[in-house]
């Protein structure tokens, strides 16, 4: 007989149960017979704990210098090196992600904690020439306080490390909220900044209800920023109460990304995009591709070479190791992905192949969809507009980059876009007009690399940027300093 686990929350460098006394289970949505755990479901007197707690510990932790809170960042990150198998499988049994791609996640998490670890020791300020020639000016980048993050379950490790370790570095205290999914994956990263012995009230955990605990940190008075990945619509409630009691926020939020594949492309290297971009992580990224935009004279071969790759992909458990794909993250989302699959039918789109939950016995206890692909979508239908965050490709054609640009950029989100071309013009064009934050060519649209500025346009964030020296922006506020004996 197993015996699932309860994790507890962490304040003030203790573990402990929420004062409600209530515990939610963490669901295995490959297999949703399998309790991963319980988490605590704690309510706003738990936040409050977490909160003066981290009001407590921020004057002695901005006091240290960078390099000795770096030293925190590099035990935390040897640690969370050293556990790295077991972070792996708890991330791939709360939210369905293969092993292969959890071990990589931790591992990112790992590279996130060293190179912000690193920032410790470098410059955060500039010297500035004054008008009076007997003074010194100079910036210094100072903590904002207390940060509040708040992060989804679709990247358990990286999202919360690429938020906190800036945060932390910079010299604020931080208290997360981790999505309700991965709860228990955010209690053993939560482990690993205990064991490397942050002072107690530094980093605070609070697992719970999104509008309860999430809802309390964008409204706490005693939080001075928050950040947030997720949904659009949680993301503009929070950022309106920051900035209604003048919290700074930063949010990341939708994609509905596309790649554009011309008719020089290399047609297999756009092919192995449009399937790993558009079907990894079962489409659960925010930078996911979702409309696949090819030239009218490659369009016909291009889509039966798709199908082919996308009828050999391998549903399954993550830990399989044949598995190739994983169910959707939780019930809610299955029912979602297969919400907007009946509307791209609905609205005329043809459904060339998968569009349903898979009839295989061994995959029947667990949120699985297959793998979809729908033909002749027009830019007015809901599956080219909306945030699908589901394994659903939307074909489209175009016969100028001219138009592939237009129908491009005809969407409220402005998160990631790729194209596949030999043609420099074409290369050109894309990057002067593509709306994105990430513009990638002959890449695929997810693939985010830590030490650069991460971040959308138009509705797919509140305009800052995330990860690399961008993070500073953020997590930040400029002194400047007149000096003069
Ligand atoms: N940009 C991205 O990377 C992501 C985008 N999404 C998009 O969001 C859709 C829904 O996913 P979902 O998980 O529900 O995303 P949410 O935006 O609801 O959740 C993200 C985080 O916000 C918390 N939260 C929920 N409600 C509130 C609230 N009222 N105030 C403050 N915090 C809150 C959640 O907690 P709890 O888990 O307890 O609800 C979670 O920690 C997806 O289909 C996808 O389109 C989702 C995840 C990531
Ligand atoms: O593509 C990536 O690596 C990151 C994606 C991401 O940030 C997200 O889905 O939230």
């Amino acid at each position: 007989m197993t015996i699932e686990q309860t994790y507890l929350n962490y304040s003030d460098g203790k573990w402990s149960p929420s004062v409600t006394g209530r515990v939610t289970a963490s669901i295995n949505p490959a297999d949703t017979n399998e309790i991963v755990g319980y988490v605590q479901d704690s309510d706003a007197a738990d936040l409050e704990l977490a909160v003066s707690a981290a009001n407590r510990a921020k004057v002695a932790w901005r006091k240290l210098s960078g390099a000795a809170r770096g030293d925190y960042l590099f035990k935390a990150a040897n640690i969370l090196e050293a556990r790295l198998e077991e972070i792996a499988e708890t991330m791939m049994r709360e939210m369905g992600k293969t092993l292969a791609e959890s071990k990589g996640e931790t591992a990112r998490g790992v590279a996130i904690l060293r190179y912000y670890a690193g920032e410790g020791m470098r410059a955060t300020g500039d010297v500035i020439p004054s008008t009076d020639s007997e003074a010194m000016m100079f910036t210094m980048r100072v903590p904002l306080g207390v940060v509040g993050v708040i992060t989804p379950w679709n990247f358990p490790v990286a999202i919360p490390m690429w938020k906190m370790a800036p945060a932390l570095i910079y010299g604020n205290t931080v208290v997360i909220k981790p999505a309700l999914e991965t709860s228990i994956t955010a209690a053993k990263l939560m482990a690993c900044f205990d064991e490397a012995g942050l002072p107690p009230g530094v980093v605070n955990m609070v697992t719970g209800d999104g509008a309860v605990i999430g809802g309390g940190i964008a409204q706490h008075p005693g939080i001075q920023a928050v950040t947030f990945t997720g949904s659009n619509k949680v993301g503009k409630q929070i950022g309106q109460a920051a900035l209604s009691r003048g919290a700074k926020y930063q949010l990341e939020m939708g994609g509905k990304n596309p790649l554009i594949v011309a008719e020089d492309a290399n047609l297999e290297l756009a092919l192995d995009a449009a399937v790993i971009g558009g079907l990894k992580s079962t489409g659960q990224k925010c930078t996911a591709t979702s409309r696949v935009l090819v030239q009218a004279s490659i369009y016909d071969i291009f889509r039966e070479k798709l199908l082919d790759r996308v009828r050999q992909l391998k549903l399954g458990n993550g830990k399989d190791s044949s598995t190739w794909m994983g169910p959707c993250a939780n019930e809610r989302q299955r029912d979602t992905v297969l919400s907007y699959i009946n509307k791209g039918v609905a609205e005329g789109a043809s459904l060339l192949y998968g569009g349903a939950i898979p009839a295989d016995e061994d995959l029947k206890n667990g949120y699985y969809v297959l793998p979809t692909v729908f033909d002749k979508v027009t830019s007015d239908m809901a599956i080219a507009q909306e945030e699908i965050f589901g394994p659903v490709l939307a074909l489209m054609p175009f016969d100028r980059l001219e138009d592939a640009l237009s129908l491009a950029n005809d969407v409220e989100y402005g998160l990631s876009a790729s194209i596949f071309t030999q043609n420099i013009g074409n290369i050109l064009a894309f990057i002067s007009d593509m709306d994105a934050g990430l513009v990638r060519i002959n890449a695929e649209t997810a693939g985010v690399e830590l030490q650069a500025p991460f971040g959308g346009m138009k509705q797919s964030s509140s305009h800052s940027r995330e990860q690399g020296q961008a993070a500073k922006e953020f997590f930040t506020s400029i002194k400047t300093v007149f000096l003069k004996a």
